[in-house]
């Protein structure tokens, strides 16, 4: 039996009663809060009460009964099946609005003020709170969230500030590939390609925020680096988990929030330990009278007046978003890849055209690699890391899709489902990245935005991108990649973030 589903039947005994009258309190709480909220009705704009959508009591039972906490992007599909491109659900204690068509998101996206939020609501803020730790980059808001974007945009998002890391990150492929070629038994086979390419993203991160190398890739991984990869897994699994239960469900069922909070607690340990070391480091330097001058992020954070609980915050927040993301997407990049041999065929030629003869691609190569491009470009339509998206309307009430949605609402955007839509995308369901090389093919630019878009997308975009590319680009000059033999068909399922459902075995053979 699972978690959750015992969690709701001590509920109901808890209770001493059926759980359905406390549901039917839910649904009222999260419906009087909308209306209350906006109170009136502008003509021609349909509210919040006019939207289609499950009951608290439906929602929940296709959440904790129905496996629902693992395929959310499927109930995105179902959604839009079941009520059309808007609908309001009750997740938890959380009513959410959900957009699910291009146009739609757009009109959310265009509306946001100044200083984007993503939730309102999150379990991982209540954390911070509760530990006093700052807030990072994925945690904060307003002003705060403002001052610290705008000094990592700096060496985030400029294409010449990453440009520098290819080298670092060049030297983490070097040791992928010898860590492949360890990993393989006598048929070539690596098994579960995820965990070797987690740690993977987590080299590559903390070589990007610390300019030094933590020994993921050895033979043998520190145990606290193996710790902070299963602090991440455990994280994610009850960052849902925690979310959808009410805060008196907490009390009553206390240890999804004490394991939430131990996996945060060690995670912030890691970062604090390795940023500690490397700033300790350069006093040496310092006081030794070298010059300290250093091309990392963590150096650029921490020459800032910011308190260096902000500097740890930020840290860890960056460690986490760079290791699940990588590993999920060189995965399924290579399980395409291996099922479509005439695409990797391409892709090889071009890598081998651009680098005439050279068997390392720097960054400005990938300029001159359209399809490895698309390759990447289509990985995330088929499987968005972050298969959905969240804004709250702080400033003001909006209209969306002929709806009002009164100021606070929060609101899903679901672009599994429009990445995914057969009148968006022909054969949506087929991996086809020549889709994005054909001129004639156009798609609503909002129909598939994995890393989101404007002042709150995702700061790593670049830095993530380099790094698949150029592992996608060694990899293919090194191996041929051949499905698992005795492997199936894999599916993804959501784990707060949307990962491969099974192991995903691969051969790397020779070349
Ligand atoms: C394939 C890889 C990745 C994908 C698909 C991805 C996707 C996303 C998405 C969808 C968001 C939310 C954007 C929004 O709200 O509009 C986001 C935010 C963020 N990502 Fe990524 N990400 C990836 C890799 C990375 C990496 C490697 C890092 C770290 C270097 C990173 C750091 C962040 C941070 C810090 C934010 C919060 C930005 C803010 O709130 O200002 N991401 N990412």
């Amino acid at each position: 039996m699972t978690f959750a589903r015992r969690m709701l039947q001590q509920a109901q005994r808890v209770s001493g009663r059926s759980a359905a009258p406390v549901l039917k309190w839910m649904e009222r709480c999260a419906e009087g809060a909308a209306s209350t909220a906006h109170g009136h009705k502008l003509p021609g704009l349909k509210t919040l009460q006019d939207m289609p959508g499950p009951s608290v009591g439906s929602f929940a039972w296709d959440l904790f009964a129905k496996r629902g906490l693992s395929r959310l992007h499927d109930l995105q599909l179902e959604g839009v099946n079941r009520y059309g491109p808007m609908w309001k659900a009750s997740f938890g204690p959380i009513l959410t609005v959900h957009v699910a068509d291009p146009v739609l998101i757009e009109q959310v996206l265009r509306q946001e003020g100044q200083h984007p939020m993503r939730s309102d609501l999150s379990s991982w803020k209540d954390y911070r709170k509760l530990r006093g730790h700052h807030y990072g980059l994925l945690t904060s808001e307003g002003e705060e969230w403002q001052t610290v974007r705008s000094l990592l945009g700096k060496h985030m998002l400029r294409p010449k500030a990453v440009e520098v890391y290819d080298e670092t990150l060049n030297s983490v492929v070097s040791d992928l590939i010898a860590k492949l070629r360890f990993s393989r038994n006598p048929q070539g086979l690596v098994t579960d390609i995820a965990s070797e390419f987690y740690r993977f993203g987590l080299e590559g991160i903390s070589s990007v925020l610390f300019e030094s190398r933590i020994g993921c890739l050895d033979q043998v991984v520190p145990e606290e680096t193996e710790r902070f990869i299963q602090s991440i897994n455990t994280m994610f699994v009850m960052t849902l988990l925690t979310m959808a239960m009410p805060s008196w469900l907490h009390r009553l069922l206390p240890k999804p929030w004490s394991v939430f909070c131990q996996c945060w607690d060690f995670m912030f340990e890691f970062a604090k330990g390795h940023i500690d070391q490397r700033l300790k480091t350069e006093a040496e330097k310092l006081a030794r009278g070298e010059k300290v001058e250093g091309r990392y992020l963590t150096y650029y954070l921490s020459q800032t007046s910011m308190p260096i609980k902000t500097v740890y915050s930020n840290v860890t927040e960056l460690l986490l978003a760079g290791v699940d993301t990588i590993s999920s997407t060189l995965s399924w990049s290579l399980y395409e890849l291996s099922r479509h041999p005439e695409v990797q065929a391409s892709l090889r030629s071009e890598v081998l055209a651009v680098l005439q003869g050279r068997r390392v691609a720097e960054a400005a190569d990938v300029a001159h690699m359209p399809l490895l491009k698309a390759v990447v470009k289509e990985v995330l339509r088929l499987y968005p890391v972050i298969p959905a998206n969240a804004r709250v309307n702080t400033e003001k009430e909006i209209s969306v899709g002929g709806y009002l949605l009164p100021k606070n609402t929060l609101i899903t955007l679901c672009h599994f489902a429009t990445s995914r839509d057969p009148a968006v995308f022909t054969n949506p369901d087929e991996f086809q990245p020549h889709r994005w090389l054909n001129k004639d093919q156009t798609h609503h630019p909002y129909a598939s935005v994995p890393f989101g878009v404007g002042k709150r997308s995702c700061i790593g975009r670049r830095i993530a991108e380099l790094e698949l590319y150029l592992a996608i680009a060694r990899i293919l000059i090194e191996f041929e990649v051949k499905p698992d033999p005795e492997g199936v068909s894999v599916k993804p399922m959501t784990r707060t973030l949307l990962v491969p459902e099974n192991v995903i075995s691969l051969q790397f053979m020779e070349r």
